[in-house]
């Protein structure tokens, strides 16, 4: 199906004092032949929650993994924090790197290492803190996330789902970044465990002024937690805007989706 600019939202138009943290200029990225994604725009403002949906296999985790640099690009700019890390030098990009968080699908946690562990890994690449330092900061993210001491020796096999969640969140915490980047993170967490995850994030912005990018199907994350939406499909963001405008959209995809009865009890209507 040809994208037509019926289906559009208005993309969302800079306003002045707005910064934007990610910037994204006629991306295309993909494997062998094929591009995954090809001509897409988007900006990710200073403190917004902005969460990215589309069918699977849309390009979500491809665009995620292109813009922290796992993905080569095959044209187009990224910006992260106004730095191109294509034209970055090795210590600036490693810079801007610090200053990001990723908490990828089912968490990855390394198994062979405890929770305190996992945590200290960015800490251990990225600084020289002292072992009394990292025994620290690691304690003090397993707190922000909401588990107990206990939890910090045990195996990630050992862990529930919500707890893997939040060790991974723990880790893409180490460095206090200013940017997270969340893929699925609600995935396989029962409905009050994916709200008690939403909570967490909204704390977490607020206390830390984090900005986050947030990769999700869970349409009750996205009306509970998403300052706004950007859709995927077609290459490109189809529509982007707050949740209640995404229900406005025509395109046949975003239709089913925010029209759809899921839809509407994640918004309390009947
Ligand atoms: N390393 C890779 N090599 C080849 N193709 C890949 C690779 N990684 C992803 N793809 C393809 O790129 C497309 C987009 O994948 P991606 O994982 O970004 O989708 P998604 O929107 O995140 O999907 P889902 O919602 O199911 O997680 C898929 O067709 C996938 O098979």
């Amino acid at each position: 199906m040809a994208l037509t600019e019926e289906y559009y939202l208005p993309h969302s138009e800079p306003v002045p004092g707005r910064e934007a943290i990610i910037r994204v200029r006629d991306l295309a990225a993909g494997f062998g032949e094929r591009l995954i994604v090809d001509g897409l725009n988007l900006d990710v403002w200073r403190g917004e929650i902005l969460g990215v949906v589309g069918a699977s296999g849309t390009g979500k985790s491809v665009l995620t993994r292109t813009i922290i640099g796992l993905v080569p690009k095959r044209r187009g700019t990224v910006e992260v924090f106004g730095v191109d890390l294509d034209r970055a030098s090795l210590k600036e990009g490693l810079a801007v790197e610090r200053r990001w968080g990723v908490l990828f699908q089912q968490g990855a946690l390394f198994s062979s290492l405890t929770v305190k562990q996992n945590i200290q890994v960015p800490l251990r690449e990225h600084t020289n803190f002292s072992p009394r330092l990292l025994e620290e900061i690691a304690m003090l993210k397993l707190e922000l996330v909401g588990l107990k001491p206990r939890a910090a020796d045990l195996y990630p096999s050992e862990l529930s789902g919500g707890m893997i969640k939040r060790a991974a969140l723990a880790r893409a915490l180490a460095l206090d970044p200013e940017l997270i980047f969340l893929d699925e993170p609600t995935s396989g967490l029962d409905p009050i465990g994916a709200q008690d995850f939403d909570d967490l994030i909204l704390t977490l912005r607020r206390t830390l002024g984090l900005t986050v990018f947030m990769v999700t199907h869970d349409l009750d994350s996205l009306s509970r937690a998403c300052d706004r939406i950007a859709a995927l499909g077609e290459k490109k963001v189809l529509a982007e805007g707050p949740f209640s405008e995404m229900r406005k959209a025509t395109h046949p995809w975003l239709k089913d989706y925010f029209q759809g009865p899921r839809a509407r009890a994640a918004q309390g209507l009947s």
